[in-house]
């Protein structure tokens, strides 16, 4: 495997390839993100990651500094698993100057949910990852379904820009007791780590509780977010969205059976996590 820093290496070690399938990433890298480079073996050749931890995307009060990075690891663990390149730009690589031009999503989708209580995420990710495209001109580019809303977000950008590249979704990778790994794992205490998997039984518990549809919605969120709240939880949102454009479904929708999904994100101590489940 490569480890390439500079945008013009880069673009010189992958001239002519035309089936490029792409997984960016911000490192710390677990069995789910080796999960997604798997996914990508089977859509492309040669399969690129990239690690970087992108500012534009985190708000002032937000982990930017205390994220976890451990490059060598991370560079091993994708050697492992066949990685062709691993682009590990410094942020004076990416950022040379102050990044004006941003690619800023819809208002609809980009300030709901995970927009709403991270102002500008949204259009950090879309900025860095167009630019992320434009230095890698991937054929395929693989996210999870994780964060279910940038899926979404990047898959609609991609096609309203006519962009020539394929997002495929990967399914959420749990550890035994249900939660969904993530780097800001990390951060949780052993007590913490214990009561984290009650954010996936608590979606659980919504979904069953949607699909006997004894209870009006709203009643099942509120009630979810009271008892996430009474373990200790501070809930941002837990809340029951149309899969297709992640708006809430009304009685219309309920009738006809369109596919649902609950998204929510509560903090744990000072760790905030997200976690969703397609109902
Ligand atoms: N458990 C998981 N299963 C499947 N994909 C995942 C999982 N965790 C992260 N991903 C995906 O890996 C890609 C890179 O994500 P990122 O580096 O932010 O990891 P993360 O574990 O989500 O970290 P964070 O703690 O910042 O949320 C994204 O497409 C993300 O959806
Ligand atoms: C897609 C991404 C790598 C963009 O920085 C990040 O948002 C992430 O890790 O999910
Ligand atoms: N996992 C999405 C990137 C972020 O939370 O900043």
């Amino acid at each position: 495997m490569k480890i390439i820093t500079s945008i013009e290496d880069l673009r010189d070690q992958l001239s002519g390839q035309l089936r490029t399938a792409f997984v960016p990433t911000m490192g710390s890298l677990h069995e789910g993100h080796l999960s997604l480079m798997r996914l990508a073996r089977k859509h492309g050749d040669p399969v690129v990651a990239s690690i970087f931890v992108n500012r534009l995307q985190f708000g002032p009060n937000d982990d930017f500094e205390r994220y976890p990075r451990s490059l060598e690891a991370d560079a091993e663990k994708l050697a492992r698993e066949g990685v062709y390149v691993l682009f590990a730009p410094s942020e004076k690589e990416l950022y040379p100057e102050p990044q004006e031009y941003r690619v800023q999503p819809p208002d609809n989708l980009g300030n709901m949910l995970e927009g709403e209580f991270r102002p500008g995420f949204f259009n950090g990710v879309c900025t860095v990852i167009t630019k992320m495209f434009s230095c890698v001109q991937p054929r395929v580019a693989v996210f999870g379904k994780k964060d279910y809303q940038q899926l979404m977000i990047v898959r609609n950008m991609t096609r309203q820009l006519a962009m020539p590249t394929e997002i495929v979704g990967a399914e959420t990778w749990r550890a035994d007791d249900g939660l969904a790994l993530s780097s800001r794992n990390s951060y949780l205490s052993a007590a913490e780590r214990d009561e984290a998997p009650a954010l996936f039984h608590c979606l659980n518990t919504v979904a069953d509780n949607v699909r006997t549809g004894r209870l009006p919605i709203a009643e099942v969120e509120r009630s979810a977010m009271a008892s996430l709240a009474q373990r200790g939880w501070k809930p941002d949102y837990i809340s029951v969205r149309k899969r297709h454009d992640l708006l809430a479904p009304d009685a219309a929708d309920l009738e006809a059976g369109t596919p649902l999904v609950v998204l929510a994100a509560a903090r744990l101590g000072t760790t905030r996590l997200i976690d969703n489940l397609e109902i």
